[in-house]
């Protein structure tokens, strides 16, 4: 379904050159429902954009849908559905206006139109909601009818970005089901981005990993955290206690990945469970209390720690907001 290949994009703005995509390789099969996971500023959207013809690549090659991106943009448009950050619904419209003036410019005829859209609407829990102006919706409905709309011709392939942002948990939850749902009875094979953890852990078959513009690891969220050894152990201990109870986990059998950050210490054992007790014995036998600690098994937080040597969510903090650029010339 896409067959990206050293596909790059570099921004220039303001006497600034930013290489926001170095060359990446992208592979997704008919019927995956892929997650790009990366930290804000990684080059999600402007991959995105990039594969759904929005912006012009400035190096690279890439299939998409069966179709070549560069020379066949327009044929790219007609097989794939794309879901912009924030979507495009016009406030003032109604639910089943907006329907069927999408299917209509995707040169559906009126009836055909209102059809499909009477499918997506049921299958997308938004019966009943066509006389409803779309900005009397709630965040997560007019998410739903966003991707409704993506999806009007009919597309083998959906793009969404970051579908679920500004959603509240239960909302979030509610849209990755519809998701899911959608490649079941659609069968759509969906790419999506996220920054959310949670998300990418539990929706995606698969996982692309993007950070700096490159992409740093792929596989299912499963395999992925394979990759972290052990499990990761979070103690707290008092201050001055903090550099000799360090020096006593670093005595546990196999534990690695050791850092102290204030009067917290972090490091990776192989059984947290058996660990545990040990330690805790370590410590009072030194009387040094044991204030908190937390077992957990590997995140894909840890695989981006191990990949990076950067927390995803100290990676986010720590990102620029993009510098604007004038794109129109950049369209394809
Ligand atoms: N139009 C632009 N002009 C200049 N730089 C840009 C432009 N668009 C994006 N960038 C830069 O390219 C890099 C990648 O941005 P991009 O929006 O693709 O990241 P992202 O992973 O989608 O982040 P987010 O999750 O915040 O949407 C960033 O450094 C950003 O500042």
């Amino acid at each position: 379904m896409i067959k990206a290949r050293g596909l790059a994009r570099r921004f220039t703005a303001r006497g600034r050159t930013v290489d926001a995509v170095k060359g990446v390789d992208i592979d997704v099969e008919a019927g995956e429902l892929v997650g790009f996971l990366g930290p804000n500023g990684a080059g999600k959207t402007t991959t995105l954009r990039m594969l759904t013809t929005l912006l012009k690549p400035t190096a690279g090659e890439a299939m998409v849908g069966g179709v070549d991106l560069l020379k066949d943009p327009l044929g790219v448009r007609k097989r794939i559905g794309y879901v912009a950050q924030g979507g495009g619904t016009a406030p003032e419209s109604k639910v089943g206006e907006e329907i069927e003036l999408q299917g209509r410019l995707y040169g559906l005829s009126k009836a055909d139109a209102r059809a499909r859209g009477a499918e997506l609407t049921g299958q997308l829990d938004l019966s009943g909601l066509d006389q409803r102006f779309t900005k009397t919706l709630s965040g997560g409905q007019r998410r739903r009818l966003d991707i409704a709309l993506g999806l009007i011709h009919s597309p083998g392939l959906i793009f969404l970005d970051e579908p679920t942002t500004g959603l509240d948990p239960q909302s979030r939850a509610n849209l990755w089901e519809h998701i899911r749902r959608l490649r079941a009875e659609q069968g759509v094979t969906v790419f999506l981005t996220t920054h959310y953890l949670d998300e990418a852990d539990s929706l995606s078959d698969r996982l692309i990993v993007i950070d700096n513009g490159e992409i740093v690891a792929e596989g299912s969220p499963d395999a992925l955290k394979e990759r972290v050894s052990g499990d990761g152990v979070v103690v707290g201990v008092p201050r001055e206690s903090v550099s000799r109870a360090a020096e006593i986990a670093g005595r546990l059998p196999g534990a690695h990945e050791m850092s102290i950050v204030d009067d917290t210490i972090r490091f990776r054992v192989p059984r947290g469970d058996i660990a545990m007790p040990e330690l805790l014995r370590a410590l009072d036998a030194e009387s040094i209390a044991m204030r908190s600690m937390e077992v957990h098994r590997p995140t894909l937080d840890d695989v981006f720690f191990v990949l990076t040597g950067r927390s995803l969510r100290d990676a986010e903090e720590g990102a620029q907001a993009p510098a604007q650029e004038k794109e129109a010339a950049d369209v394809a």
